[in-house]
């Protein structure tokens, strides 16, 4: 398989604070990856430096085998806040990273995808007239109207309800299937991040390092019997343990 993203003994310091410390793993071309690990280890300083946002204080993040050192138009980001510009209809928030480039919009996937996510007809409304979780689906529109080859996604459900998270999960998977955008998906969900993944990455506790990197062979598209699988519930056992133990090593330490 062609690798998408390489994440290449990565390393973070924030002044003497290491975040991050010889963080290596491979990202394969249009596969979902999620990366899960304990709170603060460094998912989301791993995903900024995946972006181009943030600088490494150590190794390199390659796309298509070149390093990464400023944001790249290649490179779409949704974030647990939807981000839309509250004086900005639906529409224009969308058109918004177009205006900026000043690049022209493709109308006909726009539409499509505003389609696809259950967002036609709404292209006037404001964000305060949204659903958190439609305001959620716009940002998902935003960034792949942009036809990006990867997709970074940071908690993007975190604060959706229980409901509307699996529609989600759904959406996202869906949309994957259609267009097979290589997606890295950073989640506190165990089962949000099988569901959704190829594969998924196991950090450790701060600095984050690789601790484990399970393959997620189960069939597409996913249903509700494959989550209530025996593999799945096997899965989700050994992440658990992987995380719960790393934290009761933490607290036995203190
Ligand atoms: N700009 C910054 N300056 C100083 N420390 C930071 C900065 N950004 C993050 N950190 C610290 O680096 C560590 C990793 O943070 P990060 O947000 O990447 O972790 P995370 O795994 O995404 O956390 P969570 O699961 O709680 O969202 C944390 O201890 C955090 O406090």
């Amino acid at each position: 398989m062609t690798v998408k993203l390489a994440i290449s003994n990565a390393g973070k310091r924030y002044g003497s604070f290491e975040a991050l410390l010889n963080c290596s793993f491979d990202v394969p071309a249009n596969t979902i990856v999620s990366i899960v690990g304990p709170s603060g280890c460094g998912k989301t300083t791993l995903l900024w430096s995946m972006s181009g946002l943030h600088d490494l204080t150590q190794g390199q993040v390659l796309l298509d085998g070149t390093a990464i050192s400023g944001p790249h138009p290649d490179i779409g980001l949704v974030f647990q806040d939807a981000n839309l510009l509250p004086w900005r209809n639906l529409m224009d928030n969308i058109l918004f990273p177009f205006e900026i480039k000043h690049a022209k919009p493709d109308t006909e996937w726009i539409d499509h995808l505003l389609d696809r996510v259950g967002l036609k007809g709404f292209e006037t409304r404001f964000p305060r007239e949204l659903s958190g979780g439609m305001q959620q689906r716009a940002s998902i529109v935003r960034a792949l109207s942009l036809r990006p080859q990867v997709l970074l996604m940071d908690e993007p459900f975190g604060a959706l309800d229980a409901f509307t998270r699996e529609e989600m999960n759904k959406l996202v998977e869906e949309i994957w299937l259609e267009t097979k955008t290589t997606i890295v998906f950073i989640t506190h969900s165990i089962e949000e991040a099988i569901f959704l993944s190829d594969r998924v990455v196991v950090l450790t506790q701060r600095p984050g390092q690789v601790l484990s990197d399970y393959s997620v062979d189960l069939p597409r598209p996913r249903t509700l019997e494959t989550m209530s699988s025996r593999a799945v519930f096997d899965l989700t056992n050994r992440i658990k343990a992987d995380i719960y133990g790393q934290q009761s090593l933490a607290k036995a330490a203190e």
